[in-house]
């Protein structure tokens, strides 16, 4: 029916008016022959001058630009005829041709110019002028132009984003469609963004079969891998199998099963009997675990001689510090001097971070390089105010790059060129996962020492394993664990509280005495925003001296009334209004404004940063790296971005990965603490609001703590203990080990 209704317009583009290179949107001006010229607007991306197309579609009329052809369809056919080549060529459409250019090319090869440039453009130095250099690279740039359109197209064709358009250029060259064609869940990545079914409605349309066994391949791998993000390093057979064929749409669990054998043949994946279960991993997390069970055994066995004066460096130690070691901390130094690796865990306030010192003060006696590291840059941050030395981030520490070609990490230290440190100390342990402990592991020396301190109870790393969790639990790391609170700590309702929530006991709510924990009971949700943003913009500020940017909002939720994304906005409007001469940009729902806290909220390996004065750079921003935005520049499309002192302009290409960050979630502020934080403690699913988001919301703040919302939210929270599971084997393979 609709079909009938469109009209059928033929012509040749005579102009290019508009196009919008993100969308591909274009308005053009075409001659339509007898009807004369007109008006076309649609996505027909990469259009040139010279190009015959048939349009589809209806008339309209535009406010202001009055009659126009709104094309629906497009086909669209490469010049031809004399004319039509020269208007394209000279029209700029290929880089390195210019209208002179074009001329001679067309006088000397005429209607054949085109098959020329693409394959023989050699011929193109019978011009006087044109050098087989120059004549290649012409070459070069109209098979491009050619295969982004093609691309351009095929994309279109399928509904899917026309941005994938230069990323994909840039992995498969000349190559792409015929990639694309023979495998499309290729475009299944994270860089790429394309979702599962997108890529499977594709293979779909191109008359892949239901129970193909790329089809099937496709689906277990993607299972497997999306899994990661759910903390996993495996997942049981049965589990994989019934998720994949939910999946795909399928019955037959047999078949998948042989899909499943014919990775395990190419080593894509294994399957293992581990921890009771028929477990089925991708290979390089496999590999991560096994590699991080041996070595981590293999370091735990050694014992090295301490300095023969040990008791006498422990006190001058003491001294120096102006402390006494409690018993516990005393013998956390001591084993550092005696195991090659060992685990320092304990709550807040239990004296972890002076017994590092106490630790990194001996290895200094005895004359060991020592590198400081943590997962987070803020967390690598305090752990180098603390330590009075710089601390890196164990990224930074090992050098990653990105690899493009792989889409894999890439570290400048690894078993070939290990780190020059006789020892590492690591903070915030239990955010680091099991792929990055493999790379820090390979890249330690034979005899570099390893102390690894964390809080256990913290809310696991984002990334897949338990790595912690399983070191502690598996008995075969040595381990002190600080159990003491110390006076001064215990003054501290934040410290308290925190511990009681761990035992699985509500907080004191109502300590009148309290001097760095309040509970505003709000019930109403708008009432907790609105409350919340009464304490960010006045309250702290004026009453009690915190500034509004010491002050982290967090929820557990993004969602909601009370989640991040809507606290930002209201939070945002109070503390950042708009005002003329304070440049901003809207991005989707968010508007980016001078002034604002925002957030990167993925691992960008690649971003260019420059220091305060401009001679010292460095590469990569990582999730959770939290900044001011100090310009919006429109007129050139550039956001730059202060993240403490690493200046970065972000291009709009960039800005998926930026948030607003007056509020985070707490998964998000993990490894990060605050001077002042506000919790919002009302909405959000059950498996958000559990005590290990509590615990590790009130261990964010220094200073002060703030819950605005309802007791039985908190109560509810305290008691639901349910530790999502995560199958991991990393316990099981370290009892394995001989
Ligand atoms: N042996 C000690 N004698 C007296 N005070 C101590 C001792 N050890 C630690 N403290 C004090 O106890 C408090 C907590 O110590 P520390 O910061 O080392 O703990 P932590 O476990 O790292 O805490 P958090 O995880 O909250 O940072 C600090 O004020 C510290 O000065």
């Amino acid at each position: 029916m609709e079909e009938e209704q469109l009209n059928c317009i033929e012509g040749t583009v005579e102009a290019v008016i508009y196009q919008n290179e993100e969308n591909g949107y274009t308005v053009l001006r075409l001659d339509a022959g007898d009807q004369g010229g007109i008006t076309v607007v649609g996505c027909i991306p990469g259009a040139a001058p010279g190009e015959s197309i048939t349009v589809r579609g209806s008339w309209m009329r535009h406010a202001s630009y009055g009659e126009q052809f709104k094309a629906e369809t497009v086909d669209r056919r490469m010049p031809a005829g004399e004319r039509a080549i020269f208007d394209y060529l000279a029209s700029g459409a290929v880089r390195g041709i210019g209208a002179a250019t074009a001329r001679k090319i067309v006088e000397e090869f005429g209607g054949e110019a085109l098959t020329v440039l693409e394959e023989h453009p050699e011929q193109l130095t019978k011009i006087h002028g044109i050098t087989r250099k120059r004549a290649l690279a012409m070459g070069e740039n109209f098979r491009l132009q050619l295969g982004m359109r093609r691309l351009l197209e095929f994309l279109g064709d399928h509904q899917l984003p026309l941005q994938l358009a230069m990323p994909l250029y840039r992995r498969y060259g000349d190559r792409t469609l015929e990639v694309l064609r023979a495998n499309p869940y290729l475009l299944v990545d994270e860089e790429l963004g394309v979702r599962f079914d997108q890529a499977d409605e594709l293979a779909l349309d191109q008359g892949m079969e239901g129970d193909d066994p790329q089809r099937l391949e496709a689906g277990l791998l993607f299972e497997l891998s999306h899994n990661l993000n759910n903390g996993h390093t495996f997942l049981p057979r049965r589990k994989l199998l019934a998720a994949t064929a939910q999946l795909l749409g399928l019955e037959d669990l047999e078949t998948l099963g042989d899909g499943l054998e014919a990775l395990m043949e190419r080593g894509e994946v294994i399957q293992e009997e581990t921890a009771g279960e028929e477990a089925v991993y991708l290979f390089d997390l496999y590999e991560a675990e096994c590699f991080v069970a041996q070595r981590l055994a293999e370091m735990s066995r050694e014992e090295l001689l301490p300095p023969e004066d040990m008791d006498r460096v422990i006190d001058r130690i003491q001294r120096d510090q102006g402390i006494t070691y409690a018993p516990q901390q005393r013998s956390a130094v001591e084993l550092a001097a005696r195991s090659q690796v060992m685990l320092l865990t304990g709550g807040p306030g239990t004296g972890k971070t002076t017994s590092l010192r106490g630790v990194l003060a001996l290895f200094d006696h005895m004359g060991l390089d020592t590198a400081l590291a943590a997962p987070t840059g803020r967390a690598a941050k305090r752990l180098g105010e603390l330590c009075g030395m710089e601390a890196y981030t164990i990224h930074r520490l090992l050098e990653t790059q990105f690899d493009p070609g792989t889409g894999k990490l890439v570290f400048a230290h690894d078993e070939s060129e290990p780190l020059k440190a006789d020892a590492v100390i690591v903070d915030e342990t239990s955010m680091v996962d099991i792929t990055l402990m493999r790379a820090l592991l390979s890249a330690l020396r034979g005899e570099c020492r390893l102390v690894l301190v964390g809080d256990p109870d913290q809310l696991p790393s984002v990334g897949p394993g338990n790595v912690l969790s399983d070191l502690i639990r598996s008995g075969r790391v040595p381990t002190v664990r600080l159990t003491e609170i110390f006076r001064q700590a215990a003054q501290s309702a934040i410290v308290m509280n925190a511990h009681s929530v761990n035992r699985g006991e509500l907080p004191d709510l109502h300590n009148s005495a309290a001097k760095d924990f309040f509970f505003l009971r709000r019930t109403d949700p708008v009432r907790v925003a609105d409350t919340i943003v009464e304490l960010c913009k006045t309250r702290l500020p004026e009453k009690m001296g915190i500034p509004a940017d010491q002050i982290q909002v967090l929820s557990p939720t993004r969602r909601h009334t009370t989640g991040t994304a809507s606290l930002n906005r209201s939070i945002q409007e109070a503390v950042n209004p708009a005002q003329p001469g304070k440049g901003e940009r809207r991005f989707g729902e968010y508007i980016f404004r001078e002034g604002d806290r925002v957030m990167q909220v993925r691992n960008n390996y690649d971003i260019m940063w420059r220091g305060k004065d401009n001679t010292d750079t460095g590469m990569g921003i990582f999730n959770g790296d939290i900044g001011v935005i100090v310009k919006v520049d429109n007129r050139d499309e550039v956001i730059t971005v202060d993240f403490e002192g690493r200046t970065v302009e972000y291009t709009p290409d960039m800005l998926s990965e930026l948030e607003p960050a007056y509020a985070v979630t707490v998964h998000k502020a993990q490894g990060s603490e605050y001077r002042a934080v506000i919790l919002a403690a009302l909405d959000g699913a059950p498996m958000l609001l559990t005590r290990g988001v509590l615990y590790t919301a009130i261990t964010r703040a220094r200073e002060l703590f703030i819950i605005v919302g309802d007791e039985g939210k908190v109560a509810q929270m305290v008691a639901n203990n349910r530790q999502q599971r995560r199958y991991s084997g990393l316990r099981a393979r370290l009892a394995a080990v001989e």
